[in-house]
């Protein structure tokens, strides 16, 4: 069933930036001793069979996709462009018109002996061609080592490869795309397809890059293992075989097992965020859980969600009563969540002060509290200060909370996203969640975990709601607070993704993708 619902692009889990994935060539040429031309042929086979398996498929029969290919590999002068002059001239050997142009007639190393090669295969080489008389492009100009924006000759030739109505194949990233974080370096080429190599690079599966990528397909071509360990701080995700990871419930158990989530959330005139949240965490495996929200909520919460025990606070409540009973709360809680719908009152702020200096169990702080903690100095600094074995606080900001909370525009953070969340998980030593169309997951010790499951339809009211319960009862279900926050984060985003198969992501609202959750984990467990 879940197969069904997202398109599985990634079939690897570690994500490399430009420098991590130029140290992943080095080591495996350098230190293990594979030849650079031996990586090179692997990859130039790999990309020359995407290439007759899209011409087989698209023409029915092997003798019509021979007859119909017209391939050309546009080059640039690096490994990239040596790449698709090797991947050109292989597919000249099985038989098809595969011709190459080049930008320049020299360049590195690899590709003076690629053009070599090609040209004793009789491999035609063209300094100036007409893009428009081949329906099959492999875009060999620039991968990782792109180092500054296209322009001139590149540019003009950026364009025409977009204008055209061929499939286009880019090698190891679209050229134009910054491979570590996926910027456009002034112009990008837009691929139907990409082949890379060793693993996926985070400038394939962060906007707009991703949009920029088409389907990506990753193929191994023989680095060594060793040179993967060599790399640190590697980014990752996940994929639906990572839901094993969600602990298995005991058969021997009872509602006390899976912990007792307490959401404090929900304001004088907003209810509907403290009931998804909390609906959202008996969902996903909590045992018990305990709405604390104002006394006007208290009708609609046990309306929604009966099974959950409603405790409500007043407008007019003083300070010394409101602690006393969150101390209460605290020592029943073994997870807490702070913020849906909270409003910025003077109460909200009180109860946010107190959860932060007091928790001592996995708190989520999602929006109203990080908006009371961004305009508060004294709640940055205890927030930094916190004794951090105690508790584990997850943070989980969209880009606008972010900018909020660091004090900088939402525009600086597009375009270093996975920088933000570190140096932000670092300062304050919490787990940073934020949330954008690929939400990256930090912590302190710089771990990145890149999301990839989701869609547009999840840009909608409660969304945010309903993952702070997701992340609660991956929490209590036994996941260490990072992987929580980790897997709620991918849970949300496949729960996203079939509520969108089954409603459209125009019509599809943040309960359904409880509801998508729910029938996806069920499905996975009537498969065992
Ligand atoms: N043996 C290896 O090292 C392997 C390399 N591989 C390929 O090699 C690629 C990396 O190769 P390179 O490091 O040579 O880098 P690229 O081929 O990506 O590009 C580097 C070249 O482009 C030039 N350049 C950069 N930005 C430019 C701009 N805006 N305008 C004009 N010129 C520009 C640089 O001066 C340099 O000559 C990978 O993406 C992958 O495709 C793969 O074949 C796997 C093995
Ligand atoms: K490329």
């Amino acid at each position: 069933m879940t197969e069904n619902v997202t398109e599985w692009r990634l079939t690897m889990q570690y994500l490399l930036n430009e420098r991590q994935a130029r140290k992943v060539d080095d080591v495996t040429i350098s230190k293990i001793g594979i030849p650079s031309m031996v990586l090179m042929e692997r990859a130039a086979l790999s990309v020359a069979s995407a290439v007759e398996k899209y011409l087989r498929k698209t023409y029915a029969s092997a003798d019509k996709a021979m007859k119909k290919a017209r391939i050309i590999a546009v080059c640039g002068s690096g490994n990239n462009g040596a790449d698709a002059v090797a991947a050109a001239r292989i597919l000249h050997e099985r038989g098809y018109a595969a011709d190459v142009f080049v930008m320049r007639k020299t360049g590195s190393d690899e590709f003076n002996a690629q053009l070599g090669i090609a040209k004793a295969s009789g491999v035609k080489i063209f300094n100036k061609v007409r893009l428009t008389e081949y329906n099959i492009i492999i875009d060999g100009l620039f991968g990782i080592g792109i180092s500054r924006n296209i322009e001139g000759r590149y540019e003009q030739v950026v364009t025409q490869i977009n204008a055209s109505d061929a499939w286009v194949l880019s090698v190891d990233i679209p050229s134009g795309i910054n491979a570590s974080d996926g910027r456009i370096m002034g112009t990008a080429v837009k691929a139907n397809k990409t082949v890379t190599f060793g693993c996926v690079k985070i400038g394939s599966v962060l906007y707009p890059g991703a949009e920029y990528s088409g389907k990506v397909k990753v193929e191994d071509i023989g680095f060594a293992g060793a040179a993967l360990n060599a790399v640190r701080n590697k980014a990752f995700t996940y994929s639906v075989e990572d839901l094993e990871r969600i602990p298995k419930r005991k058969a021997y158990s009872n509602k006390g097992t899976y912990g007792r989530v307490l959401v404090i959330a929900g304001s004088f005139s907003m209810g509907g965020a403290a009931s998804l949240a909390a609906l959202s965490a008996y969902r996903n495996g909590a045992g018990l859980v305990k709405v604390f929200t104002h006394e006007n909520q208290r009708v609609a919460v046990q309306k929604n969600i009966p099974e959950a025990i409603v405790e409500t606070y007043r407008d007019v409540e003083t300070q010394e009563d409101l602690e006393s009973r969150l101390k209460k709360e605290l020592e029943w809680a073994t997870c807490v969540i702070i913020g849906p719908g909270l409003a910025k009152t003077q109460i909200a702020v009180c109860m946010t002060r107190y959860i932060l200096m007091n928790s001592s169990v996995t708190t989520i702080v999602d929006a109203d509290a990080l908006n009371i903690i961004a305009e508060d100095k004294e709640l940055k600094n205890l927030l930094a200060c916190r004794n951090t074995e105690e508790a584990d606080f997850i943070l989980t900001p969209h880009i606008g909370e972010m900018a909020r909370l660091a004090g900088t525009s939402v525009a600086s953070i597009q375009g270093r996203l996975i920088q933000t969340a570190v140096s932000f998980a670092s300062r304050y030593k919490v787990i940073c969640v934020l949330k954008d169309a690929r939400t990256i997951v930090a912590d302190s010790k710089k771990t990145v975990y890149i999301n990839t499951s989701g869609n547009s339809g999840m840009a909608t009211g409660g969304s945010g709601d309903v993952l702070t319960g997701v992340i609660a009862g991956m929490s209590v279900s036994g996941l260490n607070a990072y992987e929580a926050a980790c897997m709620g984060v991918f849970l949300h985003g496949l729960g996203g993704d079939y509520a969108a198969s089954r409603r459209g992501e125009h019509g599809m609202k943040a309960g359904d993708i409880i509801d998508g959750i729910t029938n996806l984990m069920a499905a996975a467990q009537n498969r065992k």
